[in-house]
């Protein structure tokens, strides 16, 4: 990952709030009288259009969020909408709609994807049927939009995973949703196919403007989309920013840069390696400088050196001054905003 400073992070991040709005969401299951926690408060907010990976160790919550914004889940608690649908109190009917019109989903498995017995084009015709608004042009259009014309009159045994995947997509996107789901959907595929699946995704958020949310183990996703959000413990943690931008060479040189979730508490986490590089533990010590806030490793308690160079009492300064504990700003560490 190439990574560098930039003056204005701000600038090229999302907007907040928009098509897909998660705040403070609890998922809690029950399982022979033991409660699982899920999702502990889980805050996301994607803007229309966006296109994002959601990563994240198993067992973090990936699967849970996603079942929950495609309709097939309620949230315990706290507020999670799409497109303007409240998925909390979304009841019958109102569901059906949901799954039909405002998302369409990729499963992993290309055979949940595909009914067997129906060539590609049918497969694509099948939801705008259900819908009343079955069109072959349209169904055609999308074929060809996503490469995979040539499957047109193939069943799903007649095609690579890969291009099962790439008409699964077309199928996900016949009625037109405004965010496209997908869990893992380059999950059984090799590398080369798994990267002509994700620039058929990029090629659906570009053309037809859907908002699109990958949930994946896999980290090359994250070079295919603009940001990605880590998932740790039921909750968002951290993101990575992506952009490109042309330096005084020339040169396109892919920059990445990475902001901590604040929630509306000002709570946040610390990437893991922040907090391993600097052993950072229990406590830190803040400052608020005028345009960043440091974070230091707390050394109350270290032994301070003497001027004969032995170590001092646990706590004590050597000028006797609170402020001796504080660095002077040019022994700080560089602000760890970004890397
Ligand atoms: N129906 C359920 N009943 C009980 N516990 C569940 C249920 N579904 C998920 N969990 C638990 O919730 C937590 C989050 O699971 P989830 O499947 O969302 O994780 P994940 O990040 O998608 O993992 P993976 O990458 O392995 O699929 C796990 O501890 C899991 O065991």
């Amino acid at each position: 990952m190439t990574t560098t400073d930039t003056t204005t992070p701000a600038a090229e991040a999302p907007p907040r709030g928009g098509e897909i709005v998660c705040e403070d969401v609890v998922r809690i299951f029950s399982a022979d009288g033991i409660e699982v926690q899920a999702l502990q408060g889980l805050n996301l907010h994607v803007a229309a259009g966006d296109l994002v990976a959601i990563v994240g160790a198993s067992g973090s919550g990936k699967s849970t969020l996603l079942t929950i914004l495609s309709g097939l889940d309620t949230p315990t608690a706290g507020k999670a909408s799409v497109a303007g649908t409240d998925l909390l109190t979304m009841r019958g009917r109102a569901r059906v709609n949901y799954q039909r019109h405002t998302v369409g989903f990729v499963w992993q498995q290309t055979s949940r994807n595909l009914l067997p017995y129906l060539t590609a084009l049918e497969n694509v015709c099948l939801p705008m049927s259900l819908a009343g608004t079955a069109s072959v042009p349209h169904a055609e259009h999308l074929l060809r939009l996503l490469g995979v014309e040539h499957c047109r009159d193939r069943k799903p045994t007649e095609m690579s995973g890969g291009e099962q995947q790439r008409v699964a997509i077309a199928v996900a996107v016949a009625n037109s949703p405004k965010v496209l789901l997908a869990d893992e959907p380059t999950g059984e595929l090799d590398e080369a196919t798994s990267v002509e699946v994700l620039e058929t995704m990029r090629a659906v958020n570009a053309e037809l403007g859907v908002t699109v949310l990958i949930v994946t183990h896999d980290p090359t996703v994250s070079e295919h989309v603009r940001r990605t959000v880590q998932i740790r413990d039921g909750r968002t943690s951290t993101e990575v920013l992506r952009r490109r931008e042309t330096d005084e060479h020339g040169q396109e040189q892919h920059i990445a840069e990475e902001f901590a979730v604040l929630d509306k508490v000002g709570r946040m986490q610390l990437p893991h390696d922040f907090v391993d590089a600097l052993e950072l533990k229990q406590r830190v010590r803040l400052a608020l400088e005028p345009d960043h806030v440091g974070v230091w490793r707390d050394t109350t308690d270290d032994p301070k050196p003497t001027d004969q160079g032995e170590a001092a009492p646990s706590g004590a300064s050597n000028d006797g001054s609170d402020d001796a504990n504080r660095a002077e700003p040019s022994e700080r560490p560089e602000p760890e905003g970004t890397r």
